[in-house]
């Protein structure tokens, strides 16, 4: 259960199109981020997917049924926003409840599910609370839970993260992996933070202006980007891009136009090397240290050394960069094999 099929999926708003063909295939189980700059049409594709939104064409299929037509609430999926949207005015375990009550469950069962998730989540404690009465991180497990309850096939997650600090999100984050894992249900989620992207998916979708720029598995898309947008969006800092011109590459391989080389992927020495540079800046952030270089060939290469190193402004350095990492991409910014 919870496979989903998208085919030539289009969503225009006005005569501004917004989504512009996709095609996507999830597997059962599959755990399958969105992400992209931002107004690339991550959430609406979600919210295609949910219902929330119909497409202007194409063809929606979850366990081979088309859902098209299909209202929301009958489409098998769970969705957990941002804003966690839960009603103030009921307890924990009531919103945890509640979509199965207006579905008319027994209440027997609805207390039975209701706990599983519960403890799933640590929430026993805050069973009889109120929202305003939670934290940011407990109140997003809740919002959580609301979906856990109704067993869907497909869990929908836009953004689930984004509202809360940077160790919440780390804990938050650790759950949704372990909750998928236990539950093997198909996740489909959506952000703009690449450490989710590279540490919850299975399968991450780069999309740009409304169209798939790549399809891949976390370390595929670090490993072998497709373009030059996949290689500058997938990795922090961001991959150096150099014109093949300057570094002499051109006459001997005429299609490479531009080389990329991750910061990570360079060697530094104060006594030899490819490319002579200055340091223009120096990040010292203990586990790792980031230089910014004015080289004879870029105007800008960063450098990401692994642990402390004493570099500061104005010394001089030179920069190897590792050869077997060299990324080349031709003049139409596709990555060459
Ligand atoms: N209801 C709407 N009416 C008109 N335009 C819309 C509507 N919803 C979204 N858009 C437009 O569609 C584009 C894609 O929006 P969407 O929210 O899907 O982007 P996103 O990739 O999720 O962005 P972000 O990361 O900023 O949330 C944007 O240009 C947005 O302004």
């Amino acid at each position: 259960m919870g496979s989903l099929q998208l085919s030539s999926i289009r969503k225009a708003f006005g005569d501004h199109e917004v989504l512009k063909g996709i095609d996507l295939d999830v597997k059962e189980g599959e755990f399958v981020i969105f992400v992209g700059p931002s107004g690339c049409g991550k959430s609406t594709l979600l919210r295609v997917i949910a219902g929330l939104e119909d497409a202007s064409s194409g063809s929606i299929r979850i366990d081979g049924q088309e859902v098209a037509t299909v209202p929301p609430a009958k489409r098998g999926i769970a969705m957990v926003f941002q804003s966690y949207a839960l009603y103030p005015h009921l307890t924990v375990k009531d919103n945890m409840g509640l979509g199965l009550k207006q579905a008319g469950t027994p209440k027997p069962e609805i207390e039975q599910r209701v706990a599983k998730a519960s403890s799933m989540l640590s929430l026993d404690p805050y069973l009889a609370r109120r929202p305003a009465e939670l934290s940011g991180g407990q109140r997003q497990r809740v919002a959580i839970g609301r979906a856990i309850v109704r067993e869907p096939s497909l869990f929908l997650f836009d953004e689930p993260l984004s509202n809360l600090d940077a160790a919440l999100r780390v804990q938050t984050r650790l759950e949704i992996a372990r909750l998928h894992r236990r539950l093997k249900a198909t996740m489909i989620y959506v952000t703009h933070d690449q450490v989710e992207a590279m540490t919850l998916a299975d399968k991450i979708v780069v999309l740009n202006a409304g169209a798939i720029e790549q399809i891949g598995s976390p370390m595929d898309l670090y490993n072998k980007p497709a373009n030059i947008f996949v290689a500058g969006f997938i990795g922090s800092p961001q991959m150096n891009f150099i014109p093949a011109e300057k570094l002499g590459e051109a006459g001997a391989q005429g299609a490479v136009k531009t080389i990329g080389i991750r910061p990570e992927h360079i060697a530094l020495s104060r006594e030899s090397g490819d490319w002579k540079g200055k340091v223009i800046h120096a990040e010292h952030l203990g586990a790792d240290t980031i230089l910014y270089l004015e080289t004879e060939t870029a105007d800008l290469v960063t450098v990401r050394l692994f642990g402390e190193h004493r570099y500061a402004a104005d010394d001089i350095v030179f920069a190897t960069p590792d050869k077997a990492s060299i990324h080349r991409f031709d003049a139409n910014d596709r990555a060459i094999a």
